[in-house]
């Protein structure tokens, strides 16, 4: 079986890694730290853990951006996440600023998908807000099996400086949390976007995140064929294809905005 977890000295060496990272990205930048969106969710709690062994926690300003959909413990835990680590944090509603938004184009109210992405975008716009007015870097949260199947909002939680656990699969996400000392709670909740009611990754993607980083490892980013990978892993080849569809689909996510050759 491919498995993509740490061993405890990868463990180390990977948070070294990303707290070096964290450093360089704002040195280069000369930005007076970081500004992170704060979930309640573990790739939010990793980042933000990270970023505090990286800069200190003086240097990291949270924001906890509830909307109606946010569950109470999610925005609690978030909160709660903010404390321990001893950082500034605002917490703002954004609902409002979603109601304005279905004013100017009531066309899209009830449309679950575009106003979910919608509250993604709002966040983004808010981070930078504060990125801008405080001379800050933007830290993302985003992982690899989210990226590699376009499993976040274009130009809303995808809108950020860096990945600092870019390339961190999500069951690594969770290794790393619990190493790094997050409580496991937290380190073991249900992964959502909530961009609405009741929603779960896992659900929406059809497909777990244990299957998805699997295929991952061995097929999208690994070496095997299909039908090795069917074997190694014993899934159907229906869901490796599924799962490279969602790759190549989403190949525009990854990449900068094309535009067409100069003339010549
Ligand atoms: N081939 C192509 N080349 C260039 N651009 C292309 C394109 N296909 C679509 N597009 C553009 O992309 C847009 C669709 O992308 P997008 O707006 O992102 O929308 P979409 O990918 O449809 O939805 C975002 C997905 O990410 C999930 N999500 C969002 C936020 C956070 C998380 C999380 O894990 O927390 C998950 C969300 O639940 C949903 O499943 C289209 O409206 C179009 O503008
Ligand atoms: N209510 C919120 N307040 C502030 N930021 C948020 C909120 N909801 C989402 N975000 C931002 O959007 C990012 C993407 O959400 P995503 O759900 O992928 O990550 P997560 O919640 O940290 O972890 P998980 O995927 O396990 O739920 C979050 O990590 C966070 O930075
Ligand atoms: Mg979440």
């Amino acid at each position: 079986m491919i498995d993509p977890r740490f061993s405890e000295a990868e463990l180390d060496q990977c948070r070294e890694h990303i707290t070096s990272f964290i450093r360089e990205q704002i040195a280069a930048a000369n930005a007076d730290g970081a500004v992170l969106g704060l979930s309640g969710g573990i790739d939010s709690t990793l980042t933000g853990h990270l970023a505090v062994d990286a800069l200190g926690a003086d240097n990291l300003h949270a924001l906890v951006l509830p909307a109606t959909v946010s569950g109470d413990e999610n925005m609690s835990d978030a909160e709660r996440v903010a404390r321990e680590l001893d950082i500034t944090y605002d917490v703002i509603e954004i609902e409002p600023l979603i109601d304005s938004l279905l004013t100017a184009y009531p066309e899209a109210k009830g449309d679950r998908e575009a106003v979910g992405n919608a509250r993604a975008r709002v966040r983004a716009v808010l981070n930078y807000l504060v990125a801008n007015h405080e001379n800050r870097l933007v830290l993302g949260t985003g992982n690899r099996s989210e990226a590699a199947v376009g499993y976040f909002t274009k130009y809303g939680d995808g809108a950020v400086d860096c990945h600092p656990i870019g390339n961190l699969y999500k069951a690594q996400v969770r290794q790393l949390a619990r190493h790094v000392g997050v409580p496991e709670d937290l380190a073991s909740k249900t992964a959502t976007a909530e961009l609405w009611t009741d929603q779960t990754d896992e659900d929406e993607l059809g497909i777990s995140y244990e299957t998805l980083d699997s295929i991952l490892v061995s097929h999208i980013d690994g070496p095997l064929s299909v039908a090795a990978t069917c074997r190694e892993l014993d899934v159907t080849p229906e869901t490796v294809d599924r799962v490279r569809e969602m790759y190549e689909r989403s190949e525009h996510k990854r990449r900068a905005p094309p535009s067409p050759d100069p003339l010549t």
